[in-house]
């Protein structure tokens, strides 16, 4: 019904009130109202009348509802209200009497609110009814409860505070999060309160003020940050909105606001630039890769990666990470690397890893899983570590620990642990294990004459000649000083032989060039071979350095193979240093003298005293076999000593007694040499014994002088001032220099006996010349020692040759042996 209508029906039904006696003809408001209206008998209920309007809303015909009642047009449900309402209802009254529901005839319902009046009609007592259908209203009603309940539940769902609040800025409410944080029970209790009442009262003057700006000027203020103080004293950050509220003419009638809580938030978005600060100013590499489809890509690297790499973030981005083993991808490393992938699982692996410029480097990789919520493998972050540095200090180390510095040959401790393994496996299989000591023959002599660079350079030249000759499964070691080891495997395939072993030696011996001079150097080489030499390292060892000894004792330069007999001579050996102490104090020494001859008159000019040892059940012991020992030992200063007073001693009986005047001449060691008292302990001997001092010559040998120029030349010019002799032994065997050799105050050259033996040879006589002329040019006299032949004795005096020693003459003999020979030669 059009708005303006309902007036109009009302007062036309007060009208009515007054005449409730209706005619028959029923007025034509009654028929054309929009409104459905009927008339009902009360006491049967039926329909009287109906107008087209209740025709029109009820679906019935007028002759349908004038056979109905109006418990009809009535679903069951309100059955049991009507008859209570009839029962009560005055007859005549007019009554508002509610809303009901009514059923049409196609069975739908309405809500109708229904207004009535008491009247007569056709003379029966009867009730005019109008009903105005709300159902549109009722539903808008309901649906605007429910959306309020909605809205309600949603705002109360919310995670975020809203409120809302009047000009006079008392809150009118707000949702349960707001009231929770304001510290109230329920949200009906914010209604009335102010900002004051709340636990931001502090602030309530500032908020306040923004709010009444907001009100003021109806502009919102959205998404701005806080930052509030809790009760507790900490500190919150909020993002706030406010917005001014209309009423619906326009009117600004408050403000509605949400607050968020974005304390967390932030703080994590902190930590989270925080870290991916501190990732990206890590020292440490960093790569971040994404789990794709079919591999996982590139998504983040630092700029450590960069620096590392040498890659650009931009140029690795989106590849797979394979790019760093640049095809070296048969890593044992990468399969524990692949597996732990496979098993999303951390690991730490080190791999070969290439730079952009392909250069190689260690990488220590660290790869862990990162899991997004429900636990699956999104991305993986890689740790990496450049160990190159680290790795070659650590192999530098190693080799160090077990290799030899100067010639990078594996060392002693190397050599053993290689030995102990070649022979357990030789002896599972039935192989044979050679082990080779070799030792250059006079290194010491090189190292003391030419100086360590010399030596050390000769060294490295013998380790790589050896190394060369050798397979790749023997082993070459340098145990130290001039001794080399090797270790040669006989195993069926491969043989050493004793041609191999003599062309190590041949390889040692070949002339050496350094600083434009030329070297030979030879070697003394001992085998012992396993099993038959010995089943153990250690005897192995022993029994190669006793051939070797051999070698050395046969007269240097060649093999010997270890031979059961070695052991007794060893052991010989062993008994000498033993009784070498015993024999010092038991006085199991005595001398010999060889005299020395003039060779143009023949006259003995001197004898030369060689000690010899009585030994109990040795007998006597030549030198050769006990000095080398007593020199190892230190014994040779207490033996030296007794010799030098035992000579001068029998230089002065052969005085005293009328035998005649012979200068003795007395071997040197060179530890005596070096002894600081030496010269006090010749004043000494001269002193107790009585020999004139110019009868005593010290023979001292080429190397000892040579050794350590400087204290020669001082201990040399004490010796002179006392006003004894001397000579340098062994003459051509060691290196001398020519300009040092100037700076000794000596008296004889003694020509080592090998180039005496050498004699009759071109090369053997221009070498004897040449030592000549060299001695005389410096003032020197000569001996030459080990005269066999009148042949050798003759071309000495044809060369010019001062004095001669040998066996030609006399070998050496006791004193008194010799005595008459002395005498005879004095008296002539
Ligand atoms: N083949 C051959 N040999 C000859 C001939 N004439 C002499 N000899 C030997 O040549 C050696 C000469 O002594 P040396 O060169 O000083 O060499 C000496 C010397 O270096 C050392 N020596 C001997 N006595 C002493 C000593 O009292 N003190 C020290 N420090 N060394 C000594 O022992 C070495 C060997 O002494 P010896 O066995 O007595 O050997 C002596 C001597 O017997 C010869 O015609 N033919």
């Amino acid at each position: 019904m059009p708005r303006q209508t309902r007036p109009v029906a009302r007062r036309q039904l007060a009208r009515r009130r007054h005449s409730p006696e209706v005619d028959d003809g029923l007025p034509g408001l009654f028929r054309d109202h929009p409104q459905p209206m009927w008339i009902y008998d009360l006491r049967t209920l039926r329909f009287m009348a109906v107008n087209e309007a209740a025709r029109r809303e009820y679906g019935y015909s007028e002759s349908e509802f004038l056979r109905m009642t109006i418990r009809d047009i009535r679903p069951p449900a309100e059955q049991e209200r009507l008859s209570a309402n009839l029962s009560v209802a005055a007859p005549r009254a007019f009554e508002n009497a509610g809303v009901w529901t009514h059923r049409r005839k196609d069975g739908s319902l309405l809500d109708v609110q229904v207004t009535s009046q008491g009247l007569r009609y056709r003379g029966r007592a009867c009730r005019f009814v109008l009903v105005h259908n709300v159902s549109g209203y009722l539903s808008v009603q309901r649906a605007l409860h429910q959306s309020e309940q909605l809205y309600r539940s949603l705002i109360d769902a919310l995670p975020q505070q809203v409120f809302w609040k009047g000009l006079d800025q008392r809150y009118q409410g707000g949702n349960k999060e707001f009231a929770r944080v304001a510290g109230l029970a329920s949200t009906g209790d914010l209604v009335g309160k102010t900002d004051a009442d709340f636990p931001w009262h502090y602030s309530a003057a500032r908020i306040a003020e923004e709010d009444a700006y907001i009100m003021r000027t109806g502009q919102a203020r959205l998404a701005y940050e806080d930052r509030l103080l809790e009760p507790d004293g900490s500190q919150r950050d909020y993002v706030i909105n406010k917005l001014p509220l209309h009423d619906a003419d326009g009117q600004i009638v408050g403000l509605l606001g949400t607050i968020q809580d974005i304390t967390e938030r932030k703080q994590a978005a902190q930590s989270l630039q925080l870290q991916s600060s501190a990732v990206e100013a890590s020292v440490n590499a960093i790569i971040i890769t994404r789990v794709g489809v079919k591999d996982d890509v590139v998504e983040y690297v630092n700029p450590a990666f960069t620096q590392m790499t040498g890659f650009a973030a931009d140029e690795v981005m989106g590849r797979d990470c394979r790019f760093l083993q640049a095809g070296d991808t048969e890593q044992p490393a990468l399969a524990d690397l692949r597996r732990a992938l496979h098993e999303e699982r951390a690991i730490t692996v080190v791999l070969r890893n290439y730079r952009k410029d392909g250069s190689l480097f260690w990488n220590e990789l660290r790869v862990a899983p990162v899991r997004d919520a429900q636990g699956a493998v999104t991305h993986w972050v890689g740790i990496l570590n450049d160990i190159t540095a680290t790795r070659r200090y650590q192999a530098e180390l190693e080799h160090q620990a077990s290799h030899d510095a100067l010639t990078s040959l594996p060392n002693r401790a190397l050599f053993n642990d290689r030995l102990e393994h070649a022979i357990a496996h030789a002896s599972r299989y039935g192989h044979k294990v050679w082990v080779v000591f070799i030792d250059l023959d006079n290194f010491k002599l090189v190292n003391d004459t030419l100086g360590h660079g010399v030596g050390d350079s000769l060294l490295q030249t013998v380790a790589q000649r050896l190394s060369r000759r050798l397979r790749s499964s023997d082993t070459v070691a340098r145990l130290g000083g001039d001794e080399f080891m090797l270790l040669l495997l006989d195993d069926g395939e491969q043989h050493p032989t004793g041609d191999t072993i003599a062309a190590l030696l041949n390889a040692v011996a070949a002339p050496v060039r350094l600083s434009d001079r030329e070297f030979s150097l030879t070697c003394s080489i001992g085998v012992a071979i396993f099993p038959g030499d010995g089943s153990a390292p250690q005897e192995l060892l022993k029994h190669a350095d006793m051939a070797m000894y051999q070698a050395k004792d046969a007269g240097r330069n060649q093999i010997k193979f270890f031979s059961a007999e070695m052991n007794e001579q060893v052991k010989e050996r062993t008994l000498i240093e033993h009784s070498l102490r015993a024999a010092v104090v038991r006085s199991q020494f005595v001398l010999h003298y060889q005299p020395s001859v003039c060779l143009t008159s023949g006259t003995v000019k001197g004898v030369e005293a060689l000690v010899r040892w009585n030994h109990p059940e040795l007998g006597m012991v030549p030198p050769a076999r006990f000095i080398p020992v007593a020199e190892d030992t230190g014994l040779i200063v207490d033996i030296g000593s007794w010799v030098l007073r035992e000579a001068c001693a029998q230089g002065r009986r052969w005085i005293d007694s009328g035998v005649g005047r012979f200068s003795v001449a007395v071997n040197v060691s060179a530890r005596q040499f070096r002894r600081p008292s030496f010269a006090a302990e010749v004043r000494e001997a001269l002193r107790e014994t009585g020999l004139p001092a110019d009868l005593l010559d010290l023979e001292i040998t080429e190397s000892v002088v040579m050794a350590d120029v400087q204290q020669a030349v001082e201990v040399m010019a004490e010796l002179k001032e006392i006003g004894v002799r001397m000579s340098i032994d062994d003459f051509g065997t060691g290196y001398s220099s020519l300009s040092y050799l100037r700076l000794f105050p000596l008296d004889y050259l003694k020509i080592d006996q090998s180039f005496i033996a050498e004699m009759g040879t071109p090369s053997g006589d221009a070498m004897v010349r040449s030592i000549v002329m060299l001695g005389h040019s410096l003032d020197f006299g000569l001996i030459a020692e080990g005269v066999e032949t009148a042949a050798q004795r003759d071309h000495l005096r044809d060369l010019g040759c001062d004095q001669m020693q040998g066996y030609l003459f006399s070998r050496p003999q006791p004193a008194d042996a010799l005595e008459a020979l002395l005498a005879a030669s004095a008296g002539r």
